[in-house]
């Protein structure tokens, strides 16, 4: 039996409402456990249907365990919306602002149920994630999908935000905190630095059904050169997955070793694929980077990511105006144009033959 569905899924077809028309915004997140006892179901949230071995889960919940179970990332999202609160008061949009994550309370089924009962019919989201994959877009649509079946009728419809490599508050964003990074380097080797964009690795089969790697790396040469980087590369981190199955390489890790190789004495690094400082970039940057730098003689220092800054906050009004308002312009630097308000249907596949929960019978 086909499910038909009951609302039309974040790619908008089929919609009875006028394109303009959004009741509330919904920040959508990946979610973090917040003590111990939801470390392990956090975890098993996070692999059903993935690809990931046991011994990976049990080695990533001691990276939760080294933090006492508690993952910043939720505290950083409420702290988003506050400042995004902020922000589109200070310009009159009047959107109510809900927040649903894919793998950790608050879930998306429940914010779906809060914001029906509220009334609300359609709303507009914004993902935590600027690039295309199938983790930082598909997947996303997919989750949402799923709750409005869950609740059903009365579910709102849900459209999505652009993505926001080529932003241009984005680029000011994470610039600025390059900028700093750079600042804290000697002056007399400053000039010598280098510069380590990281991005979450995928599959390669992942990577080449999407525009992953090419935002990425417009991303970062966007932000190199407000820097006026002469030095700098895309590297990626956190690479789970059987040993067997290619991901994005070089690892953060072996790039470390290449640089100390040449000779080189700084490095900052900026993990550009994720917008906030969660516990991939506390472990794999803070923990695993750190320690290694140390032993190559290597001075490493960790740019943050975007998270609350203010040009990132401002990008996120603009994202949300520019859907209330076709004519205002649709700000993008570099090469590309503004990416797709609205996902083709082929935008992000897992890169499997893995069918969507959309398709199945
Ligand atoms: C592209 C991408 C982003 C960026 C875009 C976006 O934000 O969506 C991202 C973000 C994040 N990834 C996170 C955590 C994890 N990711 C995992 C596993 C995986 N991530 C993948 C991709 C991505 N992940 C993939 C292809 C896998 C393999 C399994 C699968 O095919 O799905 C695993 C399982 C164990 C492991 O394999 O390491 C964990 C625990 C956290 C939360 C951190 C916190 O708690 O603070 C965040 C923000
Ligand atoms: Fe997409």
């Amino acid at each position: 039996m086909a499910t038909t569905p009951l609302k039309a899924p974040a790619d908008g077809f089929d919609s009875p409402f006028p394109d303009t028309r959004f009741d509330a915004l919904l920040l959508v997140s990946f979610g973090g456990p917040e003590g111990m006892d939801d470390v392990i179901p956090f975890l098993e949230n996070v692999a059903r249907g993935r690809n990931v071995p046991r011994e990976r889960l049990e080695e990533v919940a001691r990276h939760y365990e080294l933090f006492g179970g508690v993952s910043p990332i939720n505290a950083q999202n409420r702290a988003l919306i506050a400042a995004l609160r902020a922000e589109l008061d200070a310009h009159g949009v009047d959107l109510p602002i809900y927040f649903g994550n894919r793998n950790w309370h608050p879930l998306l089924p429940d914010a779906l149920h809060e914001m029906a009962a509220d009334g609300v019919e359609r709303a507009l989201a914004f993902f935590t994630s600027g690039f295309s994959c199938y983790s930082g877009c598909r997947q996303y649509r997919e989750n949402l999908y799923v709750a409005q079946q869950q609740v059903g009728a009365k579910a709102p419809e849900v459209l999505r935000t652009r993505m926001f490599f080529n932003h241009p508050g984005w680029v000011e964003a994470n610039a600025d905190h390059v900028r700093a990074a750079l600042d804290a380097i000697p002056a007399e080797r400053r000039a010598r630095a280098h510069v380590a964009f990281t991005a979450h690795s995928i599959p390669l089969a992942m990577a080449r059904a999407s525009r992953y790697e090419d935002q990425l790396r417009e991303s970062a040469r966007l932000v190199a050169e407000a820097v006026d980087s002469a030095d700098a590369a895309l590297v990626y981190q956190s690479r789970s997955g059987p040993p067997h199955v290619p991901w994005l390489e070089p690892d953060i890790l072996d790039h470390l070793r290449a640089l100390a190789a040449r000779g080189v004495e700084d490095v900052v690094v900026s993990p550009l694929g994720f917008v906030s400082d969660h516990l991939e970039v506390l472990f794999d940057l803070d923990v695993e980077a750190k320690k290694l730098a140390g032993e190559l003689g290597l001075n490493l220092v960790r740019a943050p990511t975007a998270s609350t800054h203010p040009a990132f906050v401002a990008m996120i009004r603009e994202l949300i105006q520019e859907r209330l308002d076709p004519s205002r312009e649709k700000r993008a630097l570099g090469r590309f144009a503004p990416a797709h308000d609205v996902c083709p249907v082929d935008c992000c596949l897992p890169g499997t033959g893995r069918p969507s929960p959309w398709a199945q019978a």
